[in-house]
């Protein structure tokens, strides 16, 4: 499936810029992103509101050109190769086109109608649970059906290479493992899969790699725990505001949010005395919780500035726009 491709990215993106309007009025959406997708991988891009995902995924998926840089798509050119890449590549966007008066079938085989080698209708209402949907008008479906109609598109072509621009948004939870399940089949099958999502969960359980956008640049690349590895473990429970601030390992203690919560850089280290001061002054922690630095962590650390390694300057408009 990957055609000796195994070794080059998917996706390689280089120096990516994309400007909005002309002249003063001009707005530098992505500023220089690189970016590999590595083939037969789940990568995840997640952002703050406004960082940029889509306007980057709109360059390789051929729907906008670049302002500056490179992108290569299945080692090809995203504009010039459009219908080439087309043929190997399913795209859920984040709104779809689809007419409401046509029925779910009827949507689907006028889809199918579109693509070369399209996999039967009947196994595309099955994978997405959507069978008892069929003849339903496409306006008369809920929102997460509707979402389920858009992937069933984006995967009837068999694609070795899925981009998936928050696919789970307005699914309930369970809908929402169903596509996670579904996802992770795309993999199993040797397929590559980008995908947008503003779940940080999401994106913890499913992806094996991550970036995240912050500005219109990536502040972050690798594996989860790569990612969030340097910021502090917590510990949390029902408001204590008499719990020692000297625990071994604990770097701050913050009372806020109706909660007692610990940060430590050695989270072993500080429940164990934290548990020895409970015993010996006979304290009850209520709604007690301990856990490894969290992806949210980061992602908070990010979205309010207080990062350390984000760039200090984030120009607005290029110089040579001025
Ligand atoms: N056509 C446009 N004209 C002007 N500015 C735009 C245009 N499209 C997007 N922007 C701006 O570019 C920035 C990046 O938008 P983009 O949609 O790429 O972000 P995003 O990371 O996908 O955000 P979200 O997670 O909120 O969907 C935003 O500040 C947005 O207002």
């Amino acid at each position: 499936m990957n055609n000796g491709t195994d070794s080059q990215p998917a996706v390689r993106v280089r120096g990516l810029r994309r400007t909005y309007g002309h002249g003063h009025t001009a707005y530098e959406a992505v500023r220089g992103v690189d970016l590999d997708v590595p083939a037969g991988t789940i990568t995840a891009l997640l952002g703050t509101n406004g960082a940029g995902k889509t306007s980057t995924l709109e360059v390789i998926e051929g729907l906008a050109p670049a302002t500056a840089g490179q992108v290569s798509v299945l080692g090809l050119d995203p504009l010039a190769d459009r219908a080439a890449i087309r043929a190997r590549t399913g795209v859920l966007l984040q709104r779809s086109g689809f007419s409401g008066d046509l029925t779910v079938r009827e949507t689907l085989r006028q889809w199918a109608g579109t693509l070369t080698n399209p996999r039967p209708i009947d196994e595309m209402l099955a994978m997405l649970s959507l069978e008892s949907r069929a003849d339903v008008r496409m306006l008369a479906l809920s929102g997460g059906e509707t979402r389920r109609v858009d992937l069933a598109s984006a995967l009837m072509g068999d694609p070795e290479l899925v981009i998936l621009d928050e696919p789970t948004t307005g699914l309930d939870p369970e809908s929402r493992r169903e596509v996670w399940r579904l996802v992770e089949g795309l993999r199993e099958r040797g397929a590559t899969v980008l995908v947008t999502t503003h779940y940080l969960e999401e994106a913890e359980t499913l992806a094996d790699r991550l970036e995240i956008m912050h500005a219109g640049q990536i502040v972050r690349s690798g594996t989860p725990t790569e990612i969030a590895k340097g910021h502090p473990s917590t510990i949390s429970f029902a408001p204590r505001p008499d719990v020692p601030e000297d625990l071994l390992g604990v770097r701050r203690v913050i009372q806020e949010h109706n909660r007692t919560t610990l940060e430590t850089s050695d989270l072993q280290d500080s429940l164990t005395e934290l548990m020895a001061w409970a015993a010996h002054n006979e304290v009850r922690l209520d709604d007690l919780d301990a856990r490894s630095p969290s992806l949210e962590s980061v992602f908070l650390a990010i979205a309010d500035g207080r990062d350390p390694d984000l760039p200090t300057e984030t120009p607005i408009v290029e110089e040579t726009l001025r």
